[in-house]
């Protein structure tokens, strides 16, 4: 794969502190490297884009940068700090998620989701909440506050005591972000946050994460709708097959032939293999069109074939008409001759009525195309022992 990636930043973006800094990011997954030396920043007050095709390590990705897996290879860093790879303690330094598959305790209410949230900024222990002193219930108070605030910004302020299950599943993604957000992050990771939403729900969605970057919260976002990643984003950075293709912004990476290349399962022009997977091509289309040739040869000689087997029953069959009914008629006409002690004048009638009765007895052929009408139902036995 060709790894030169494209960089364009705004001058504004470039000059800003970086919030993240992921270098040399490795994932391996026993023989299989998910994610091989990426290497990826994102500065304060930009939303960045991580797109890919399926499969392309986006989310194995990301479950570096937050702890869930340890990175085969490479360091990820929050304002300047290496990140142990440990999810508390990423969330704890900055750095907040939601999930591909959306995580809500769904029994829980819509407020109290929220406040789990809240609870890598609360300062009270353990005892202070089971003895619920002043400081536990001032904290608590103050903790309600802030995720009342955070229902508001999502717009889920009326919904507060609604269990989580019960919403409609826009507003469960809502939700989640309104309790990623109550750790206070200065990094919000968002994985497809707009998966299985209408277009009015992924307008919303578009404004929430303007919205949440006004606030000073940097946003990192996998998604696979490109009108929302290309519309929103400073930044996007291109995964294909665990490596980074290419990262520019959304102009320079929609106009690159290789990113259209890498989601259409075609190769690029230069790709690395493109000349063997031409070969491969150019053999299959070979391959095919030789089949294609020996089946119609094969349906010819067997519509031949077919054609021949009736004609050679048809005739067969009049051939043992034929004869049958002649005699047939012979033996009728000389009973008849007989029985009525016809005259020798008389016989030349009874000759000629012989004569016409094998045109009379011909149905009797007609068992002849039975034996046709048998031979595609033996095809189609065939046919059916076959499957
Ligand atoms: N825990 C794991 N163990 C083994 N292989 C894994 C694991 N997690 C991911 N993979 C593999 O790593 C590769 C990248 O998967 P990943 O889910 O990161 O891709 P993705 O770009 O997020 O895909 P999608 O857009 O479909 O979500 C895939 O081949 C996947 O099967």
């Amino acid at each position: 794969m060709n790894t030169m990636t494209t960089t364009t930043e705004t001058t504004a973006a470039a000059t800003a502190a970086t919030v993240l800094d992921a270098s040399g990011v490795t994932m391996r997954f026993g023989g299989l490297t998910a994610v091989r030396g990426v290497d990826l920043t994102v500065r304060e007050g930009e939303i960045v884009g991580l797109i890919g095709p399926n499969g392309a390590g986006k989310t194995t990705f990301f479950n570096c940068l937050t702890g869930l897996y340890v990175p085969t290879e490479g360091q990820v860093s929050y304002k300047g700090t290496v990140l142990p790879p440990k999810p508390h303690l990423v969330t704890k330094a900055g750095i907040a998620r939601t999930f591909q598959n959306i995580r809500l305790f769904s029994n829980m209410t819509v407020l109290e989701n929220v406040l789990v949230g809240r609870h890598t900024r609360t300062k009270e222990g353990l005892w202070s909440a089971l003895l619920r002193g002043p400081g536990f219930k001032k904290a608590e108070a103050a903790s309600v506050e802030r995720a009342m605030e955070l229902l508001e910004f999502v717009g889920l302020q009326n919904k507060a005591d609604h269990l989580a299950r019960n919403l409609p599943y826009g507003e469960q993604r809502k939700l989640e972000i309104a309790r990623a957000l109550a750790s206070d992050p200065g990094l919000l990771l968002l994985d497809e946050p707009t998966a299985g939403m209408n277009q009015a729900e992924t307008r919303t969605t578009e404004e929430l994460v303007f919205a949440i970057r006004d606030k000073g919260i940097a946003v990192l976002v996998i998604e696979h709708d490109m009108k929302f990643i290309f519309k929103l984003c400073d930044r996007v950075a291109v995964l294909v097959q665990g490596e980074k293709l290419v990262e520019g912004t959304s102009d320079v990476v929609q106009g690159d032939e290789r990113v259209v290349a890498a989601y259409l399962g075609e190769p690029f022009e230069g790709a690395p293999g493109a000349e063997e997977v031409a070969e491969v091509e150019a053999a299959e289309a070979h391959a095919e069109a030789e089949a294609q040739a020996s089946a119609e040869a094969e349906a010819s000689a067997e519509a031949e074939a077919s054609a021949e087997a009736e004609a050679s029953a048809e005739a067969e069959a009049s051939a043992e008409a034929a004869p049958e009914a002649e005699a047939e008629a012979e033996a009728e006409a000389e009973a008849e001759a007989e029985a009525d002690g016809a005259s020798e004048e008389e016989a030349p009638e009874a000759e000629a009525a012989a004569d016409e009765t094998p045109a009379d007895e011909a149905p009797e052929a007609t068992d002849a195309p039975a034996a046709d009408a048998d031979a595609p139902a033996a095809d189609s036995t065939t046919e059916g022992d076959t499957k």
